[in-house]
């Protein structure tokens, strides 16, 4: 890839609009548990506006359903406040993406001022794609920075109709996409073997669709967190209460039968009865595919692990997104530390990606031990994968 980069744009006395991915995990009292997403955009950040750039920031924050308590939910206002901090300057916040404060806001930018705009995604026209909603976005600004990894998989309209609708201006990348993109393609060309791929977390639908193209490349997939469910239930096993994905359920048999020996299941589940209680819930460990009425998956049991860390201790090129279970709540975090674990202690180049995957190690201490830390989850498996990404693609060349 050589594509244009920030530092190549005359940004003094111009306004930059750059799309980052500030989708970080949050507790239930919206505090960011880990603000790496924040971190990582940084030199993008100074680089515009130390050189006398005015900067519009604007990004995603989880799944919003179109509710009522959206707001409360996914709201940006927390992450302008740490990035403020960050930044140890004022960084304006406004509470609407393309409305009268949004527009307001940007009028007032001096050089070297930071804006941050509400979630995206609080516009239908986000997830669409709609070029009226990219167009209002576009207007704002005199340059388009991609500087959201983390993101690089999606078509949403800031990926890719904000920049389309900015053709003739500078369309260029920020330093966090370059060097991921740099780091993950040079990690994968041509890895050393045995190749293991681990695969967790909770975006099931969306993820299970990697694991055949996954199959083709790695030499192991090892399965966890709540994808695990939707492969019981194809084996016709107790599933409890635990997460599934029912219309992905004739998926996961093909790739049962296609993966064989390669594809990895748990032998067995640490499960709870009540996911809003996790300390004081009834638990038991349980074979794989036994668990009770009125249970549900929640960790990957002890045997689980001890099998996941003999595979991973002789591998030589280890990829790992998404938890092992609900790591956020103890004891349900004893899997993703014994993976990590293993990944730690394994001869390998190690890379964990993932918003909450990064988290995971920041927190359980082990993101000193890994080669690489990615901030993309479904990124960094799209590129596994070989996909282009369009969002970068359309960019200018160097
Ligand atoms: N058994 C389980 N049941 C329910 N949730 C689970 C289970 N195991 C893991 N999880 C949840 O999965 C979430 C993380 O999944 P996710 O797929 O978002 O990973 P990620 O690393 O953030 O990747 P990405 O960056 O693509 O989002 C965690 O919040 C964790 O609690
Ligand atoms: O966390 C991620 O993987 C990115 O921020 C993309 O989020 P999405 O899966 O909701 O599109
Ligand atoms: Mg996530």
């Amino acid at each position: 890839m050589a594509k244009k980069t920030i530092d190549q744009v005359d940004v003094a006395g111009k306004t930059v609009l750059m799309r980052v991915d500030f989708n970080v995990p949050l507790d239930e009292n919206q505090t960011i548990t880990d603000d790496r997403r924040i971190r990582m955009a940084l030199p993008s950040i100074k680089s515009v506006i130390d050189r006398g750039g005015k900067l519009i920031l604007m990004s995603h924050l989880g799944r919003p359903k179109g509710e009522p308590s959206d707001v409360e939910k996914f709201s940006l206002a927390p992450v302008a406040k740490r990035l403020g901090e960050l930044l140890g300057k004022t960084v304006a916040f406004s509470s609407d993406t393309v409305g009268a404060d949004a527009s307001a806001k940007a009028a007032a930018l001096t050089d070297g001022d930071v804006l941050v705009l509400e979630n995206l995604r609080f516009n239908e026209g986000e997830k669409k794609g709609d070029a009226e909603f990219a167009g209002k976005l576009a207007a704002m600004a005199d340059a388009y920075c991609n500087d959201a990894f983390g993101t690089c998989h999606r078509k949403d309209a800031s990926m890719v109709a904000v920049p389309e609708a900015m053709a003739g201006k500078p369309r260029v990348v920020g330093h966090l996409v370059a060097k991921e993109i740099q780091y993950l393609s040079d990690a994968i060309a041509n890895p050393e073997r045995p190749f293991v791929a681990i695969l967790g977390g909770a975006k099931v639908s969306d993820k299970i669709n990697v694991i055949n193209n996954l199959l083709g490349i790695c030499d192991s997939v090892l399965i966890g967190g709540a994808m695990a469910y939707t492969f019981s239930l194809a084996k016709g096993e107790a599933v409890g209460n635990s997460l599934v994905e029912k219309d992905k359920v004739d998926l996961a048999k093909e790739l049962i039968e296609k993966g064989g020996d390669k594809l990895v299941l748990p032998v067995d589940t640490h499960c709870g009865d009540d996911f809003g209680d996790p300390a004081g819930c009834n638990k038991e460990v349980v074979p794989a595919g036994a668990i009770k009425d009125g249970f549900e998956g929640m960790d990957i049991g002890p045997a689980t692990s001890a099998k996941y860390s003999e595979i991973l201790a002789s591998a030589k090129t280890i990829v790992w997104n998404g938890p092992m279970g609900v790591f956020e709540k103890p004891p349900f975090d004893a899997g993703t530390k014994a993976v990590a674990q293993a990944v730690a202690d394994s001869d390998s180049i190690s890379i964990i990606g993932g918003g909450d995957s990064a988290a995971a190690v920041d927190q359980l201490g082990f993101a000193d031990q890994v080669s690489h830390v990615s901030t993309g989850g479904g990124a960094s498996l799209a590129m596994l994968e070989g996909k282009a990404f369009a969002a970068v693609d359309l960019l200018d060349e160097a």
